[in-house]
């Protein structure tokens, strides 16, 4: 067994001696790289924060001093030295810890986390909290990647912090990647404070200039301190940002070198105030195919640990696949298209769209709130943006789309990927609000596409028409049955829905891709139940014909969605129903009133009740249900 391998907390690791902790480094990266290597996770942020991590434990009191991760991705050596080693085999699964830090899981997670750059603001609040309370000895510690660091709450937190002065620590954990590259004007000024280039060697000047040997006899003594407090207090403080924010600057420091890293970390516990550690680390380190193509490796699936070769391939073809593809062919045809990603290219499927046609894709870093009144920027002045967002990352940006974009019906597209139930990233990543969050904003087009080909279609009508106002189409991560059987578009009427199959028992009517699980369901019920499908579509405006015909016609109605039941698509049916004066009975699947834990898609469309055998079991009883009303009426 490998000599540390049974620290498991921050008590053990602390009585080691620093001598140690190199080795102990080597083993939490091997159990890492085994681990991920046979479950798939977030991986080469987790790989470069090893040294970091054993350092802050060494050195900090936590879980009674603060510590923060931002994101949380790569809090993986966290939770191994916090006590989650033994059950860190269920990571990500249904029923396991979460791959976040999460508060109900440990008392070492200080701030739940999966959503990028709140640590700074959460470690603010906390560490004010401490001062009202007249704590002085707690310490606050937030860990920010150079990504993270590009959104505005980062800057409203920092901005917060230089006037609050409390003390608190951010570490920049700067590894030069976001999990793309890093785009924006803020990481070329990283790169040039770690290259040196600007503050560190004018800090260097300066001291040289200030120690010079004759020139204090040369002044007097009152010009030598105006000058010292010149340079200090103006030419210094406003070359470097964080000073310029009354933000104490340290680094760059080698966020590998553990002796370094244990040596600055106790002096800066002594140093009051807010202060910044610009820490350098590699993405991957120690795992050479992830320091290679770190986008690759950020978040793998299970892969042979001795070559880097995945092990799980699929040749689904995806909803992200046949998005890239489409809009980069409309794209073609159309000059005014234009794609936004707040940092999700790769996942988006934009990395090809982006490298053919560069000027017209914008990585605009980690801001949605930025990326949808940019995108409403390019509108007003005529363009045609396609703003590509993952549901649970538009919630930031909610009054962008009102304000910005629906109050003045520009036409922004937006493309709501990773709706519904994502997987094991759980809750904090799940799309689970969208249907309800833009079901009521004047306007706004809604739509979501049952298969692959309606997919297209939908692209392509929303591009077609500039008058339309802003659209939203939602479609799920991954797989999104059959390919496309045509590569011609058709332009669909906005507002139509479709009748997939005729019945006379009972009718389905389903949103988006569980559409599919209905025509297995329905096909799985024949000879049994005369089961009538609609699919639709729009989920704002609604198709009031197909409504009023499916309400003149059944009097039990099941709604489908993979979205919270509150306020969705089920809840428009039974507006609709109750505007009208119909009476039928309907029975909504979806997600309930709970946060949606983590587990596989399949595993939690089960769960909720809208896999195929969930519907089929949905159908008979509802069936069965107005059966016996219809007797008892019959009675009566
Ligand atoms: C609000 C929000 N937008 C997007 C993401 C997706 N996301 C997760 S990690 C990440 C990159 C973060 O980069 P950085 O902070 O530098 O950490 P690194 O991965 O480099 O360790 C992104 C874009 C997110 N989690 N939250
Ligand atoms: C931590 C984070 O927010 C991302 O890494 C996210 O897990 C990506 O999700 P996809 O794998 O669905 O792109
Ligand atoms: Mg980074």
């Amino acid at each position: 067994m490998p000599e540390n391998f049974h620290i498991d907390s921050p008590a053990a690791l602390r009585k080691l001696p620093v001598s140690s902790l190199p080795g102990l480094c080597e083993e939490l990266r091997s159990f890492l790289i085994d681990h991920v290597a046979s479950n798939g996770g977030h991986f080469s942020s987790s790989l470069g924060v090893v040294e970091l991590t054993v350092a802050l434990h060494y050195v900090f009191n936590t879980p009674e001093d603060k510590l923060i991760w931002d994101v949380g991705h790569q809090a993986y050596p966290h939770k191994l030295l916090t006590g989650r080693k033994g059950r860190f085999y269920t990571n990500r699964l249904r029923g396991g810890i979460s791959g976040f830090p999460s508060r109900e899981e440990s008392e070492y997670d200080a701030f739940g986390t999966g959503h990028s750059s709140t640590s700074v603001s959460a470690i603010l609040g906390m560490a004010c909290a401490a001062r009202y309370r007249g704590d002085h000895t707690r310490q606050h510690i937030a860990v920010i990647g150079d990504g993270a660091m590009t959104a505005g709450m980062a800057f409203e937190a920092l901005n917060n912090a230089g006037y609050e002065q409390p003390d608190m620590l951010v570490i920049l954990n700067d590894n030069n990647m976001s999990i793309d590259a890093n785009t924006g004007a803020l990481q070329d000024y990283l790169t040039a404070l770690t290259t040196g280039r600007y503050y560190n060697a004018l800090k260097s000047h300066v001291r040289t200039l200030l120690s010079y040997p004759g020139q204090p006899d040369k002044w007097p003594a009152e010009v030598l301190g105006k000058l010292r407090n010149a340079v200090k207090g103006g030419l210094l403080r406003y070359s470097n940002l964080f000073e310029a924010l009354n933000i104490r600057y340290f680094g760059p420091v080698d966020g590998h070198d553990l002796d370094k890293l244990v040596h600055v970390l106790e002096k800066l516990k002594h140093i009051p105030g807010p202060k910044l550690l610009h820490c350098v680390t590699t993405k991957g380190k120690g795992f050479a195919p992830a320091m290679t193509d770190q986008a690759k490796w950020h978040a793998p699936k299970t892969f042979d640990k001795s070559t880097g070769a995945t092990l799980e391939k699929t040749s689904a073809v995806t909803f992200q696949s046949v998005f890239g593809r489409t809009l980069m062919e409309l794209a073609r045809k159309n000059p005014g298209i234009m794609a936004i990603t707040p940092a999700m290219l790769s996942g988006s499927a934009l990395t090809t769209m982006k490298k053919e046609m560069p000027e017209r894709v914008f990585d605009v870093g980690i801001t949605e709130q930025h990326a949808v009144t940019f995108a409403a920027g390019l509108a007003a002045d005529g363009l045609l943006p396609f703003c590509t967002i993952y549901s649970t990352f538009l919630q930031r940006a909610y009054d962008q789309v009102i304000h910005d974009v629906a109050l003045q019906k520009l036409h922004v597209v937006f493309c709501i990927d990773r709706a519904g139930v994502v997987g094991q990233d759980g809750p904090t990543h799940h799309g689970a609000f969208d249907i309800s969050f833009l079901r009521c904003v004047p306007g706004i087009t809604g739509a979501s596409p049952m298969d692959l080909e309606d997919f297209r279609d939908l692209l392509f009508t929303a591009q077609a028409d500039r008058e339309s106002g802003p659209w939203a189409i939602r479609y799920p991560r991954g797989a999104g049955g059959p390919a496309p059987a045509s590569s011609r578009f058709k332009k669909l009427v906005i507002g139509k829905g479709r009748k997939l199959r005729p019945g006379k028992d009972i009718a389905v009517l389903s949103l988006g891709p569980v559409g599919l699980s209905v025509v297995d369901a329905c096909a799985g019920l024949e000879g049994e139940l005369d089961v009538a499908h609609y699919d639709l579509r729009f989920f704002k405006p609604l198709d009031e014909t197909l409504l009023h015909e499916v309400f003149r016609r059944f009097s039990a109605v099941i709604t489908i969605e993979d979205g919270c039941l509150a306020g969705g698509m089920g809840s428009a049916v039974l507006e609709f129903m109750a505007e009208h004066g119909y009476h039928a009975v309907v029975k909504r699947l979806g997600l309930p009133d709970t946060f949606a834990e983590q587990g596989t898609q399949q595993e939690l469309h089960a769960l909720y009740g809208y896999d195929k055998k969930a519907i089929v079991a949905a159908v008979r009883q509802l069936a069965a249900r107005t059966k016996d009303l219809k007797k008892v009426a019959d009675i009566l």
